[in-house]
C-alpha cells in the first residue's frame, strides 16, 4: 500500500484540487482512482481558468462550439466547464455506487458574482445540478452569510452543496447548523435524506500564510495556527453531528456534513510540503489536494491515524498565546474570506478573457517549427514514441526518479521547479510589497552578488527587460577579478544600493567573500538582503548581521532550475517587471508540457528529445542562436544545459554568443537551435545541418522559455541517461582552490604554454574553450569573441567563452564531466597591480583568482584533459 491508500484505510477520502479535459481523457483521473484511491475531484474559477488559459485542451473545443455559432465567453464557458463536471462524475460513478453514495463527488463553484446573492445563488444551484443531472456532482456555495442562507434552502430542495472558503470556526458551525436546517425541512416534508450530501470546505494553509505574516520572527506560533485552527472546526463537527438533534436526522438515512481540508498545498517552503495533510487525519474527513501535494504525500507522506484529535490542548494554547499577540482570529479569517472571493472575481474574468482570446485562432499550437531536422529526424521521432509507450512526460510530472537513476539521491529533492508556475504567485504580493518598502526607504539601485544559477536568471531578467518605471537599477556582481569589483563599486551609490546576496547552498566562497566585502563598506544590515535555502549558513549569518529580510526558497529546486522560484522573481521584482506575467508565461509553457501532451505537441519534451538524440548522434554542439532581444538568455542556457548533461563522460556542450558564420565554418557535431526571429538558417539547414526554430513572441514571454528549456533539458538528461539534477565533478576545482590558498601554495606556478601545440591537436568534434580569467569588460570580450570566431573558421571547431570564476559553476562541470573533446585555454593577466583585502579573510580577491586558475588547472589535468595557460596578447599572436 502506497501513503494515499493508507491515508484512505485511516477513513480520510482523498479528492484532488485540480480538473482539466485531458485529465479526464488520457484516463489519469481514473488511473489515480484505481492506485492510488483518489475518489472526488474539486473544481473552482481559478483551476478552470488555468485550465482553459494554459492549456491547449480547450482550443479545439472552443472552435467547434465557434463554428456552431457559440461567441459569448461565459456561455462557451459553461459548455466547456459542465461537459467537464459531467465527465468527471462518470469516471467517479463507480466509486459512488460502490460507497453506496458516500463519496465519489465532483464539485462545481457557482460565479463569484453571485456571493452576496441568496436567492440568485439558490437559483442558480438548482438549475446546475438540475442540467447536470448527475447524482454525484455538488454546487460550491461560498461561506458567506448569503450563502450560508442558501445553504439551507439548496440542502432542504435537495441539492449536494460543498460550502467553500471557510476560515473561521464559528462561521463552520453556522454551515453545518444550515445543513441540519435543510435537512429537518425535508424531514418534515417527508422527502428523503439518504441521496442528500454535502461537505463543509475548511481552508487551512492560508490561514498560516496571513497568520505568520502578523507575527513577529521567529515566533514559535508561526505555522501552529492554521492546523489548531481546523483541529478545533474538527471538534465541532464531531458535536454537532452527535446528540438527540443529529439522531433523528441519521435515524432518517441522513449523512454527515463532511468537513473537507482545503488549501493543503504548503505555501512556505520552510514548512513540510505534506504537513497539511499529516496533521488533519481522522474519519469522516475529505482532504482535497494540488497535484503536486497529491504526488509528495504518495511520495513521503506519513499516516498515523487520528492526527486531528492529537495535541488538542496545544492548539487550545496556540489560541490563547495569539489573542496574547492582539490578534483576533475573526478579523483575520474575514479578510481572507474577503481575499478568497476577490481572487475567484479576478480569476473568472480572466478565464471570460482569455476564452474571449481563444475565439480567436489557437495560441499555442506550432510552438516548435522544425526547419530541418535532416538525419536526426527518425531518431528523435521514434525517442518521442517511447516516450509515450513509457509514460514519461507523466512520469517526470510525478516525480518520479527513475526516468534518470534507480536511486532517488538528488533528483527527488530536486524536482521543486516543476511546480513554480503553480506556486509562486502565491508569493508575489510579498516580492512586491519588499520592492514598495525598498522604495519607499531610498533605495535606487541595487546589487546582486551570486553565482551561476544564483545569478544568471537575474541578469536575463535585467539585461532583456531592462529597468522598469518604479524599479530600482540592478547590477550583478559574479567575478571576483579585483578590477571588475572595483568598478562595480565605483558605479554604485552605495548609501542607495540594496545587496542582495543570493546562494541556494549559503556557502559559496564567491558570494560569502563578496557579501563580506560589501557588509564592510556599508556595515548597515537593513541594506542587505538574503535569498537562500531554509536552515543554510547564508540564513544564519544574515540574521546575525540583522539583514532587512531573507528569502527563503523552496530547497527542492536546484541553483540552475530556480529562474522562476524567489531566486529569479525577486531580482525581476526589484527592476519593476511583471512578475505575474512571467509566472504565467511560465504556467502558460508548464501546461504545453503537461503529462498528456505527447509528441512534437509538448514543446519541453520535444525539444529535451532532440538536444539528447543530436548528442547520441555526435552532434553535440549545442549551437544557439538567438535574436537580438534574447541574446542574454544564452548564458543561463548554457548553465543550465552543461551543468545538467556534462558527467559521467557525455553530455551536450553548448555554444553560445558564437557568430553566425558560414556553412564551411561548421563540422558535423552541431545542432542549430534558433530563439526567436533570426535570419540567415537555411543555407545550414540547406547543408544538411539539423535547424530547429523556436518560435518566442516577445521578451515578456521569458517565463516560458525559462520553463520550455529546464523541461527539455531533464528530458535531455533522461536520454542521455544522466542525472541532470547534479554537479560532481564541481567540487574538484573548489577544492583544489581552497586547498591552495590554504596552503600558501600560489607560487607553484606553473607558468604559461606555447599555444601551437595545444592548437595543433585539435580534431574533428573537439571544442576550444576559452576560460578568461581577466576584467570581463566589453573590450576584452570584443577581443576574446574575435579570437574565437578565428579558431572556429580555421580549425572548423565549435568555441565556447567564460569568465572565471563565473563559468566554474556553469560550464565547469562539463568541461571535467562531459565528454574529453574540450581544450581549454586559460587566459590570464600579464599583471595586475590592483587587489583588494577581503575582511577577515586571509587572502584577498587576487589571491583567490589566482588559486581558481590553478585550482581548475589541476583539475583537468588530472582528469587527462587538455589545459593551457595563456594570456590575452600571446593568445591574439597564436590566432589572428
Ligand atoms: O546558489 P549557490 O549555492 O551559491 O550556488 C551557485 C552555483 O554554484 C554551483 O553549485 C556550481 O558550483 C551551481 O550549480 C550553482 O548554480
Amino acid at each position: 500500500m502506497n501513503p494515499l491508500q493508507r491515508l484512505h484505510e485511516a477513513g480520510q477520502s482523498i479528492w484532488v484540487d485540480f480538473l482539466r479535459r485531458t485529465f479526464l481523457t488520457s484516463g489519469e483521473l481514473s488511473r489515480l482512482t484505481r492506485e492510488d484511491a483518489v475518489s472526488g475531484i474539486t473544481s473552482n474559477p481559478t483551476i478552470f481558468r488555468r485550465a482553459v488559459a494554459e492549456s491547449v485542451d480547450y482550443e479545439q473545443p472552443i472552435q467547434q462550439l465557434v463554428e456552431h455559432g457559440s461567441r459569448d465567453p461565459r456561455e462557451i464557458f459553461y459548455q466547456m466547464a459542465l461537459a467537464d463536471i459531467r465527465a468527471a462524475a462518470e469516471v467517479l460513478r463507480p466509486v459512488y455506487v460502490q460507497t453506496k453514495g458516500h463519496d465519489g463527488f465532483v464539485s462545481f463553484e457557482l460565479e463569484p458574482r453571485l456571493a452576496h446573492d441568496t436567492p440568485g445563488s439558490v437559483s442558480v444551484a438548482r438549475h446546475l445540478a438540475e442540467h447536470i443531472d448527475k447524482p454525484n456532482v455538488m454546487i460550491k456555495v461560498p461561506g458567506t452569510s448569503e450563502g450560508i442562507l442558501a445553504v439551507e434552502e439548496l440542502t432542504a430542495a435537495g441539492v449536494n452543496v460543498n460550502i467553500t472558503l471557510l476560515f473561521s470556526v464559528a462561521t463552520y458551525e453556522d454551515v453545518a447548523e444550515a445543513y441540519l436546517a435543510g435537512l429537518e425541512h425535508r424531514l418534515a416534508a417527508g422527502q428523503e435524506l439518504e441521496r442528500v450530501a454535502s461537505v463543509a470546505s475548511f481552508f487551512v494553509s492560508r490561514v498560516d500564510s496571513a497568520i505568520d505574516g502578523l507575527l513577529p520572527e521567529g515566533s514559535p506560533l508561526r505555522g501552529q495556527v492554521a492546523i489548531a485552527n481546523a483541529k478545533q472546526a474538527y471538534q465541532r463537527f464531531l458535536t454537532v453531528f452527535s446528540g438527540a438533534r443529529w439522531d433523528r436526522l441519521a435515524r432518517a438515512g441522513a449523512r454527515v456534513q463532511r468537513p473537507l481540508w482545503a488549501s493543503t498545498g504548503t505555501k512556505n517552503p520552510a514548512y513540510s510540503d505534506v504537513r497539511y495533510v499529516e496533521e488533519l487525519i481522522g474519519p469522516s474527513t475529505v482532504n482535497t489536494m494540488p497535484l503536486s501535494t497529491l504526488d509528495a504525500f504518495r511520495d513521503h507522506g506519513c499516516v498515523r491515524p487520528l492526527t486531528v484529535l492529537a495535541d488538542l490542548d496545544e492548539a487550545e494554547a496556540v489560541f490563547l498565546l495569539l489573542r496574547e499577540h492582539g490578534i483576533d482570529l475573526e478579523d483575520v479569517a474575514a479578510g481572507l474570506l474577503a481575499d478568497g472571493l476577490a481572487g475567484f472575481a479576478a480569476d473568472m474574468e480572466e478565464l471570460l478573457a482569455a476564452i474571449a482570446a481563444k475565439v480567436k485562432p489557437a495560441r499555442l499550437r506550432g510552438q516548435n517549427t522544425p526547419t530541418n531536422l535532416g538525419v536526426l529526424a527518425p531518431t528523435v521521432a521514434k525517442r518521442l514514441d517511447d516516450a509515450a509507450r513509457n509514460e514519461t512526460a507523466s512520469r517526470i510530472w510525478s516525480r518520479d526518479h527513475t526516468v534518470w537513476k534507480p536511486d532517488a539521491t538528488e533528483i527527488s529533492d530536486r524536482l521543486g521547479w516543476l511546480g513554480l508556475p503553480e506556486t509562486m504567485p502565491e508569493r508575489t504580493g510579498e516580492l512586491q510589497a519588499f520592492v514598495r518598502q525598498v522604495r519607499a526607504d531610498g533605495f535606487t539601485q541595487a546589487l546582486l552578488l551570486g553565482m551561476g544559477g544564483s545569478s544568471l536568471a537575474p541578469e536575463v531578467y535585467r539585461r532583456v527587460l531592462g529597468v522598469a518605471p518604479g524599479g530600482v537599477d540592478l547590477t550583478i556582481l559574479d567575478s571576483t577579478h579585483p578590477r571588475a569589483i572595483a568598478a562595480v563599486e565605483r558605479s554604485r551609490d552605495l548609501e542607495h544600493t540594496l545587496v542582495v546576496v543570493s546562494s541556494k547552498s549559503g556557502g559559496t566562497v564567491e558570494t560569502l567573500c563578496h557579501c563580506d566585502y560589501f557588509f564592510a563598506k556599508t556595515g548597515r544590515g537593513e541594506q542587505f538582503v538574503a535569498i537562500t535555502d531554509p536552515g543554510s549558513p547564508l540564513e544564519a549569518l544574515a540574521r546575525r548581521r540583522g539583514f532587512r529580510a531573507v528569502f527563503l526558497n523552496p530547497p527542492d529546486v536546484g541553483g540552475r532550475y530556480s529562474a522562476l522560484s524567489v531566486f529569479g522573481l525577486l531580482p525581476a521584482a526589484l527592476i519593476g517587471a511583471d512578475v505575474a506575467a512571467i509566472l504565467e508565461a511560465g504556467a502558460e509553457m508548464a501546461c504545453a508540457c503537461d503529462r498528456y501532451v505527447a509528441g512534437s505537441e509538448n514543446p519541453g519534451l520535444w525539444l529535451g528529445a532532440l538536444m539528447g538524440e543530436a548528442a547520441r548522434a555526435g552532434r553535440d554542439k549545442l549551437t544557439l542562436i538567438l535574436a537580438a532581444d534574447l541574446a542574454p538568455f544564452g548564458a543561463w542556457a548554457e548553465q543550465l544545459v552543461a551543468e545538467s548533461t556534462g558527467k559521467e563522460g557525455t553530455g551536450i556542450v553548448p555554444v553560445v554568443d558564437e557568430e553566425l558564420g558560414g556553412v564551411g565554418s561548421y563540422g558535423p557535431d552541431r545542432l542549430f537551435v534558433a530563439l526567436g526571429d533570426v535570419d540567415g538558417l537555411s543555407d545550414l539547414a540547406a547543408a544538411g545541418h539539423p535547424v530547429a526554430r523556436l518560435r518566442v513572441s516577445g521578451p515578456e514571454r521569458l517565463g516560458a522559455e525559462f520553463f520550455r528549456w529546464e523541461f527539455a533539458t531533464a528530458v535531455a538528461g533522461h536520454v542521455l541517461g544522466v542525472n541532470p539534477f547534479d554537479q560532481p565533478n564541481v567540487a574538484e576545482a573548489k577544492k583544489a582552490a581552497l586547498h591552495i590558498l590554504k596552503e600558501r601554495r600560489l607560487d607553484d606556478d606553473p607558468g604559461l604554454d606555447d599555444l601551437n601545440g595545444p592548437l595543433g591537436s585539435l580534431g574533428r568534434g573537439d571544442y576550444v574553450a576559452l576560460l578568461a580569467y581577466i576584467d570581463p569588460t566589453p573590450a576584452n570580450t570584443d577581443r576574446l569573441q574575435r579570437i574565437r570566431l578565428a579558431i572556429r573558421d580555421r580549425k572548423h571547431v565549435a568555441t565556447t567563452l567564460g569568465f572565471g570564476p563565473r563559468y566554474l559553476h556553469s560550464t565547469g562541470q562539463l568541461h571535467k564531466g562531459g565528454p574529453d573533446s574540450g581544450l581549454f585555454i586559460q587566459v590570464v593577466d600579464e599583471t595586475c597591480e590592483l587587489d583588494l583585502p577581503i575582511p577577515g579573510r586571509p587572502f584577498s580577491f587576487g589571491e583567490l583568482l589566482a588559486a581558481q586558475v590553478l585550482g581548475d588547472q589541476l583539475a583537468l589535468r588530472r582528469l587527462g584533459r587538455r589545459v593551457a595557460r595563456t594570456t590575452l596578447r600571446a593568445l591574439e599572436e597564436a590566432t589572428l
